[in-house]
């Protein structure tokens, strides 16, 4: 792969240049070293698995409107490396599908034929604030969604129509405009505009569909999650009549996965969207033993008389909370396994486990994020005791 372009000034991906099967390497190695360094001991290392395409594999890109230098071009993509007002074009992204860097290019030149002001961070005027594509990679299923302020009209038809003229590899389903004129540096939804199509794509996972709307959380790389949940799932030995907890469970993909296999899969998670999102693909794909109950997992696990078997737990990137830890330790269940995405609160954790009895089966890593400094661990633990006297 050439270097990318951008690589210079977007701090995306730090390893540009280092051929894919030394990034790996790398990677897997430093989460050994995570885990050594808290003295987290392990049965067997079963190695990093690879991305399945180490290039064009995210669903999703959530693009600025800014300038690159003060009162300069409007530019269309990325924060510059360490720099908070400073946004560049990044059109030869190689992260993405060509689609999305069609469609940024497109909207730019869109904007400027406008004559569109972006919105500013400091003074908060201006009209164009981002560009939102989502892909789905088994439907090839695409929705672009614009987000401008209030402050005056967008002309939605003209942009519709733009977009349909695209030579787009892809199927457009939506194009959405988001109204924000929240003043920080977010993207919040004051009012969805469907300019044209749906506000949802679709997504299969392992057999399962999913609708994603313009907002909803949704796996990055869906080829590389279908092999980690494959390894996740194949590590809980004997799944049927039990009851599996998927804790911080999202939009639900996995809770899903389980509820094929076990009597009863039951999803925590604290985003209310997320456990709406969860319910509506679990009716669309007939599963009626799956359970979404919206809550902090610390404070939902209190109210829960029922008791798991296994549990599954997939937490942000700072980790579980110790006081929730401690009560995902007191059910004394036999299997748990842990779906990381930093290595480095995953060691904590582990550490704090290790000490209240369970042992640390395997590790294995996996690389959803190639480039990028990110990589993702699933690690089996096992409890010898008994708890639930
Ligand atoms: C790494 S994601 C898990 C994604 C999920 N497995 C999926 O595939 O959709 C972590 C999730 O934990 C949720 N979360 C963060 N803190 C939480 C808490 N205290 N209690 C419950 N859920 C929480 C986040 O909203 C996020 O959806």
């Amino acid at each position: 792969m050439e270097i990318c372009k951008h690589s210079g000034d977007c701090g995306g991906c730090i390893y540009q240049g280092i051929p894919y099967r030394d990034q790996i390497v790398l990677k897997g190695k430093e989460v050994l070293r995570l885990l050594e360094e808290k003295k987290v001991t392990y049965e067997k290392y079963l190695g990093i698995e690879g991305s399945p395409t180490p290039v064009a594999y995210r669903n999703k890109m959530e693009y600025t409107f800014g300038d690159e230098v003060k009162d300069g071009p409007m530019t269309l993509g990325m924060h510059k490396k360490g720099r908070f007002m400073s946004i560049i074009t990044v059109d030869e992204c190689q992260l993405v599908d060509p689609d999305f860097n069609l469609l940024l290019d497109a909207t730019l030149q869109f904007c400027n034929e406008k004559g569109y002001p972006f919105y500013h961070k400091k003074s908060h005027n201006g009209l164009m604030r981002n560009l939102i594509i989502r892909k789905g990679e088994h439907t090839s299923e695409l929705l672009v969604n614009v987000v401008t302020s209030s402050q005056s009209d967008f002309d939605g038809s003209g942009f519709v129509k733009m977009v349909q003229n695209l030579p787009l590899k892809n199927k457009l389903v939506g194009v959405l405009q988001t109204i924000n004129d929240n003043v920080a540096d977010f993207v919040y939804c004051d009012k969805l505009n469907i300019l044209w199509g749906q506000d949802y794509y679709t997504e299969e996972i392992m057999g399962l569909k999913f609708r994603v709307s313009a907002f909803s959380f949704f796996q990055t790389n869906v080829l590389a999650i279908e092999k980690l949940y494959t390894e996740a799932i194949s590590l809980i030995k004997d799944l049927d009549g039990k009851t599996v907890f998927d804790l911080y469970c999202g939009t639900g993909t996995i809770t899903q996965t389980l509820a094929l296999r076990a009597n009863k899969a039951i999803g925590i998670e604290i985003v209310e969207e997320a456990v709406e999102a969860a319910k509506s693909n679990a009716a669309l794909n007939g599963l009626d033993n799956c359970e979404f109950i919206a809550g902090d997992v610390f404070e939902v696990l209190d109210q829960l008389e029922t008791l798991p078997d296994v549990i599954v737990v997939d937490p942000p990137r700072v980790g579980i909370h110790p006081k929730a830890l401690e009560k995902i330790v007191n059910y004394g269940v036999k299997q748990i396994v842990y779906i990381s995405c930093n290595p480095k609160s995953l060691a904590e954790n582990l550490s704090y486990m290790q000490y209240y009895g369970y042992t640390v089966k395997s590790v294995k890593a996996f690389d959803n994020f190639p480039f990028t400094k990110h990589v993702e661990s699933v690690i089996l633990m096992t409890y010898c005791g008994d708890k639930r006297k």
